[in-house]
């Protein structure tokens, strides 16, 4: 029997002694870095010590995110976006920030008006701006929710030449439940608040729609019309934002136009807000006259609205005016100094394609106002973009009655809405009280502690108040006079209704004296400009409508 002994293999060979490793060759480099002596070495030494803790520290970083992601859970808003104001106004309603040490103080109202603060509002004698708490920038805060730790932290952002505002909300739990609460829980906070104001959005200067203002709403009982208008231009628009199937149905684009035009001053900007309020919808405002809007902006914007909103156009002809005086005289400023040549890019067919091209957003109520009816190219009035018109007249006898009883009692003057439709609007004309509205009318709100009536001046009675209102009304000529001017005028009259009535003569015969001058010097710079351009080869432009001058379509529901 023989034992065949063989070599024990060797551990390595010669080869794969001398075989290059990253690791044997970075630990001999450390080795002798560490163990060298001299400047040179002392360098590298810091070095690679260096390196070593940033290393160490990056990892440490890196694995306690890892194991923080585990615990908490993050959701970062951006400012440009809604859930960032019902955070922001679920914040600062917060208690916490009564202890906190570091506060950014804010009269920023998010949107909404009646906003807690840890200052009393009034106590400095200013309502208006009540000042609220809020977490600092760039420093964290933490608050307790529903018994999950929070941690709260602000920043803003550079993004060229725009900064942008984030708010991260860390919360201390594993389940996503909590972060949904905490979102409906701020969007109910939201609305709530939001149920007394209406919202407008403007496009901004990266032509996105953004927030810009909230408005506490007006009730529709504050606008004086003709009995009827502005009861049928609600009903109408209820009838078309419930109708969709109908629309559908029958392949007819969901979208309905108002052009509301007139004279200034009479109240078509009014009556939206308040149509705004009694629909529930935002107010997205274009304006065609601003600088850089050409018709790709402004078809993208119109792409952009959300679904059901009010799209507002105010005075729609300014932007074509803009462009005639463009091509007139290049030099030429404007009355505001501005120089044409920055003004709207927007043309004709750019705006009636972002009215009803393919893009137009479906659902949205397009309001567009304009002083110059019949300056309107007919394409644009035609039923499809603008299927509503009404006129706004100066005040008839029976505006100027019941607007001087809202102003003086406006508890007990508050015009029916729906039954004027009903019975055809003849059962309010001239006819004393009607139901007390539930709201405040908003235009004559005094500042808080400030008396309606002098001290010294009793308050007129339901009759004196009607018999009253009888004789300013008699002194109001019939389409002559705008019901922004009788506001200015019982305005100068607050709380004196007898004072009003007394001076009211007067006041129209100034008001007319007025209203003739300016008609001659209109007519005056209608006949320069006329001659100016004859000269450049155009027409002259159209005379504005006339006050009181009768429009071909007084009100039209197409
Ligand atoms: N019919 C009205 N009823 C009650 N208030 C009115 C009415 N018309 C105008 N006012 C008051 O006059 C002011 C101006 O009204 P508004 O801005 O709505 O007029 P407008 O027709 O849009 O004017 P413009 O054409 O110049 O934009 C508002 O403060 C509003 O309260």
């Amino acid at each position: 029997m023989s034992t065949h002994t063989e070599d024990p293999p060797s551990v390595a060979t010669a080869d794969q002694d001398v075989r290059f490793s990253p690791y044997n060759f970075a630990m001999s480099v450390m080795t002798s870095v560490l163990t060298s002596y001299g400047p040179t070495w002392d360098v590298l030494r810091f070095l690679v010590l260096g390196s070593i803790a940033e290393l160490t520290r990056r990892l440490f970083m890196h694995l306690l995110k890892k194991l923080e992601n585990q615990f908490w859970m993050t959701v970062t808003f951006e400012d440009d976006d809604d859930s960032y104001r019902w955070m922001m106004l679920w914040l600062s309603k917060r208690p916490e920030w009564a202890d906190a040490k570091e506060l950014l103080v804010s009269t920023h109202s998010f949107g909404v008006g009646d906003l807690p603060s840890l200052v009393e509002a009034g106590e400095d004698g200013d309502s208006q701006n009540k000042i609220r708490f809020l977490p600092t920038h760039d420093r964290t805060a933490s608050l307790w929710y529903r018994s999950h730790y929070v941690r709260l932290s602000r920043s803003l952002i550079q993004e060229g030449v725009y900064v942008k505002e984030t708010l991260t909300v860390k919360i201390l739990a594993r389940d996503k439940k909590i972060v949904g609460q905490l979102l409906l829980e701020a969007k109910g906070v939201w609305k709530l608040a939001k149920a007394e104001a209406i919202f407008i959005y403007a496009s901004d200067t990266r032509n996105e729609w953004r927030f810009v203002a909230s408005r506490p709403q007006r009730p529709l009982s504050s606008i004086i019309l003709d009995v009827g208008i502005k009861e049928k231009i609600l009903v109408d628009a209820k009838d078309f934002l419930s109708s969709k199937k109908w629309y559908a149905e029958r392949g007819i684009p969901f979208r309905r136009g108002y052009l509301l035009y007139g004279a200034p001053g009479t109240g078509k900007t009014s009556i939206i807000t308040s149509l705004a309020a009694e629909l529930g919808l935002d107010i997205f405002t274009v304006s065609l006259s601003r600088s850089n809007l050409d018709d790709n902006v402004l078809q993208q914007l119109i792409m952009d609205l959300p679904e059901k909103c009010i799209a507002l156009m105010e005075d729609i002809d300014a932007a074509f005016h803009h462009s005639i005086n463009r091509e007139t005289d290049k030099s030429e400023k404007t009355a505001t100094g501005d120089n044409k040549e920055e003004g709207s890019k927007i043309t004709l067919s750019g705006l009636l394609n972002a009215l009803d091209g393919v893009g137009a957003q479906e659902g949205r109520l397009l309001f567009a106002t304009t002083n110059r009816y019949e300056a309107l190219d007919p394409a644009l009035r035609r039923p499809g973009r603008m299927d509503v018109h009404v006129e706004f007249k100066l005040a008839s006898q029976y505006q100027a009655g019941e607007f001087f009883k809202l102003f003086y009692h406006p508890e007990k003057a508050a015009p029916k809405q729906l039954e004027a439709v009903a019975d055809g609007g003849e059962s309010n004309r001239d006819s004393g009280y009607f139901t007390p509205p539930k709201e405040k009318l908003v235009d004559i709100e005094l500042p808080e502690g400030e008396k309606l009536l002098p001290s010294d001046e009793k308050e007129p009675d339901t009759t004196e108040l009607v018999h009253l209102s009888e004789k300013f009304r008699d002194h109001i000529p019939t389409r002559e006079i705008s019901m922004a001017a009788i506001q200015g005028y019982l305005m100068m009259h607050k709380g004196r209704p007898r004072d009003a009535v007394e001076g009211v003569e007067a006041w129209v015969q100034k008001e007319m004296a007025k209203k003739e001058r300016e008609v001659k010097s209109t007519a005056e710079s209608c006949t320069s400009v006329g001659t100016r351009q004859r000269t450049h080869g155009h027409a002259m432009p159209k005379t504005p409508t006339r006050p009181g001058k009768r429009s071909p379509k007084p009100l039209n529901f197409r």
